[in-house]
């Protein structure tokens, strides 16, 4: 009987230790230090209290992001006055450490090569014309070489790379940016139309050949149809399946963001990290066993405790997003450190310190639940929940580096 089709009961401690050493082992780039002391350094411990150590645990590490690694988030807009809130004096809120990898592999050529593909896809398909340099500039085919390492294809990760920025575009085009079309009031409407291609919909015949003029006068649309073409080459049913739903829960989460943009209404603190639990990095993130060729089986990718731990990774690298945006977002947009300064009166340092703060809370979490899930999952797993890990690392460096962030860095 497959582990997955019955509840998991609760381990010894001794297994733990062992299950959790050797998911460590494979994680590569993982602070190993501390996550073995966490997980397997005291035998002796119940799994609960091993668990719970992981909430628990928030002192500065020797890895990850340093908070000499955050001032530019921290400084706000050059000239213009702090947020919202005075900052407190100096060194009053230390910032943590992120409790985050970094990339597991940096192969610059080959993100090049994946770039260059995709931006002449962008071309052909429409989406960012006029803008492709600075397409180009983002580095999207570096996000993707650097956030998955199991493999060296670059169609594997050209396909891959073709539906991510298909779901950026539509952000950008529906949601964020006016310049480019962006209108609140329209955003349901568009992302309605675009889930029916997404998930393609069975027109009547007298219907279908408007549908198909839409499809290839709208660029969004085609660069969703022609990147879930490539995109079904490496994919099984399921694959597809879970991308496509996937799609639904983002495309209502935009929906919802539109909402609070067109009526000015603010989300409260929790309200806004369920929103971000929707609108996360899981689309990315959900494909590294079609990127490197494996399959997670539906059985256990939808299994609640699997959906649970890797929706805490993929909620955490997108608070990473939040930071690394605070200064390039809309007045009318919101972050997590927007709402916590505007809900909790934080200062800008204090809602960053939080922000972090609540980033290594998911990611610890999602260790816990990995190292618990290794004891009874497939081999699959294990290496799906690796492979979340090593997303992480590599979303965290290019959200580091990427010009889509940091104007004056290397892509
Ligand atoms: C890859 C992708 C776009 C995933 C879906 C979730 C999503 C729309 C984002 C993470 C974009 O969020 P955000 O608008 O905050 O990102 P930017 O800061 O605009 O890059």
């Amino acid at each position: 009987m497959s582990v997955m089709s019955r509840p998991l009961t609760p381990l010894a401690a001794d297994d733990l230790a062992q299950r959790a050493a050797t998911l460590v082992a494979d994680m590569r780039a993982a602070p190993t230090g501390e996550l073995s002391a966490l997980l397997g350094g005291d035998p002796g411990l119940a799994p609960q209290q091993a668990s719970s150590l992981l909430f628990l645990s928030e002192q500065p590490t020797t890895l990850g992001m340093s908070a000499a690694r955050l001032p530019l988030l921290l400084a706000g807009r050059p000239g213009e006055p702090p947020p919202l809130a005075e900052p407190e004096p100096e060194d009053s809120e230390e910032v943590p450490e992120l409790f985050c990898p970094g990339p597991v592999r940096d192969n610059p050529a080959l993100g090049e090569e994946v770039n260059e593909r995709m931006v002449e896809w962008a071309a052909q398909v429409g989406i960012y014309d006029g803008r492709l340099e600075h397409l180009r500039s983002c580095g999207f085919g570096r996000l993707m070489m650097l956030t998955h390492p199991g493999t060296e294809d670059p169609d594997r990760l050209l396909a891959a790379t073709k539906v991510v920025v298909a779901e950026w575009a539509s952000d950008d085009y529906y949601l964020d940016e006016a310049e480019m079309g962006a209108d609140p009031e329209m955003t349901a409407a568009r992302f309605g139309v675009l889930y029916g291609v997404v998930d393609p919909v069975a027109l009547p015949q007298r219907y279908r050949h408007e549908l198909d003029r839409f499809i290839k006068e709208e660029p969004i649309a085609l660069a969703f149809r022609s990147g879930m073409e490539h995109l079904a080459r490496y994919t099984t049913v399921p694959q597809m399946a879970r991308f496509q739903h996937q799609m639904a829960i983002l495309f209502t989460a935009l929906d919802q963001n539109a909402s609070w943009r067109h009526t000015g209404r603010r989300p409260r603190v929790w309200e806004y990290l369920m929103h971000r639990s929707h609108n996360s990095y899981l689309p990315p993130m959900i494909l590294v066993d079609v990127v490197a060729g494996y399959e997670l089986p539906a059985q256990e990718f939808f299994h609640p405790q699997v959906r649970r731990a890797y929706s805490m990774a993929g909620t955490a690298a997108v608070l990473l997003n939040d930071l690394h945006s605070m200064d390039k977002e809309a007045d009318d947009d919101i972050s997590l450190p927007i709402a916590l300064m505007e809900e909790e009166g934080c200062s800008r340092q204090q809602a960053v310190k939080r922000t972090v703060e609540i980033h290594n809370e998911l990611m610890r979490g999602f260790v816990a639940e990995a190292a618990a899930l290794s004891l009874t999952g497939s081999p699959m797993l294990h290496r799906f929940l690796a492979d979340t890990w090593a997303w992480c690392g590599g979303s965290r460096e290019w959200h580091a580096t990427s010009r889509r962030y940091h104007a004056t860095t290397a892509a």
